[in-house]
């Protein structure tokens, strides 16, 4: 068995994981470039590979046509917008995810994205570190009206983070769960809806994969210019031109995103945004979440090759 690891942080504080491999005498190799690697770089490493750890790598057409051997890719992550999912069913490739693993990672970055956009705390760090005292004024999180946009796992604990500050959840899910919805008194509503009536939209959903936005130039037009927007999911659910656009032109209050449409670059019009706050898809990478992961992502393998 040969098992191509392309995620710098997988094992890296636990090596548990990686061992239970090498006590299984399975092959282990390395993503020796230690950034994302391009289509190129992935065509280059799958061969005579069985099985992939796979980060954020782009798993397209062409690099499973090269992969004759690869039996299953085990996302360390739960996004698989990275992997051309046609073609692995087509051959038959199996793809797992570590589900739950980063859920409350991710909600807690979330809500850090919220509240530093909302008091520009990422701003006024930066002044002081150049020693100069400014203060700035900022908006509240609490009593706010809040849209949440995919109330899966990540979505769910948001929602229970922003109960503690007294917000009002209004919901948006392609499946959505009305028994959870009323449960949690959280109001289901349509996208444009929410778009109108929210303080602050967060997005929980999985990205967009045919090139369409779930948030252009018409959607950010219908909102109100104090909208705060949060995107921990995927870049591709917003037009990135049309969100720079109306940051310029203070069409909304702020931005706080994690996801960038071209990872690991960050279009250079941002860095002269103050209503902005940047993060490098740094929202899955605590500790906690780095081991579950880990642990998560290899008992995927071994559960599928037992099977074998
Ligand atoms: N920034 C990060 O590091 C990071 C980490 C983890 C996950 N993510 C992103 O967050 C997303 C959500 O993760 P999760 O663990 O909550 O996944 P999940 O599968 O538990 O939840 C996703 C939810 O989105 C809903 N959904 C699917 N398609 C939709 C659509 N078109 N419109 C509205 N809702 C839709 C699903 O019904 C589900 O409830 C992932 O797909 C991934 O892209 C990012
Ligand atoms: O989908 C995910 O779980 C996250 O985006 C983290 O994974 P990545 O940083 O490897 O894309």
């Amino acid at each position: 068995m040969k098992v191509l690891i392309t995620s710098n942080s997988f094992s890296k504080f636990d090596e548990t994981p990686r061992q239970k491999m090498l006590d299984l005498g399975w092959e282990l190799i390395g993503n020796r470039y230690k950034h994302i690697m391009n289509e190129e770089e992935m065509m280059g490493e799958v061969n005579e590979v069985d099985a992939i750890i796979l980060g954020s790598d782009t798993v397209s057409k062409k690099v499973l046509d090269k992969a004759n051997d690869l039996q299953i890719i085990s996302r360390y992550g739960v996004g698989i917008d990275n992997i051309d999912l046609e073609t692995a069913k087509e051959k038959g490739i199996e793809v797992t995810v570590t589900a739950n693993c980063n859920t409350e990672a991710v909600a807690d970055y979330a809500i850090g994205l919220m509240l530093s956009t909302l008091r520009h705390i990422c701003n006024v760090d930066s002044n002081l570190k150049k020693n100069t005292w400014k203060k700035e004024t900022g908006l509240d999180l609490c009593n706010k009206t809040v849209g949440v946009f995919g109330l899966g796992a990540i979505g769910r604990e948001v929602v229970k983070r922003l109960q503690g500050f007294n917000c009002k959840i209004l919901g948006y899910d392609k499946y959505v769960d009305e028994d959870y919805c009323k449960n949690e008194n959280i109001t289901i509503k349509e996208p444009k809806e929410i778009f109108k009536e929210a303080d602050i939209i967060t997005l929980h959903m999985p990205g967009n994969v045919d090139g369409s936005y779930f948030i252009s130039k018409r959607e950010l037009d219908m909102m109100k210019s104090s909208m705060v927007i949060i995107n921990t999911a995927r870049a591709s659910l917003i037009d990135e031109e049309a969100m720079i656009c109306a940051l310029k032109d203070k069409r909304i209050y702020g931005y706080g995103t994690d996801v960038f449409a071209e990872e690991p670059l960050v279009n250079k019009e941002f860095a002269d945004l103050d209503n902005v706050v940047l993060s490098p898809h740094n929202a899955a990478v605590s500790v906690e979440a780095i081991n579950k992961m880990s642990h998560k992502a290899v008992d995927n393998l071994i559960e599928y090759f037992k099977t074998k």
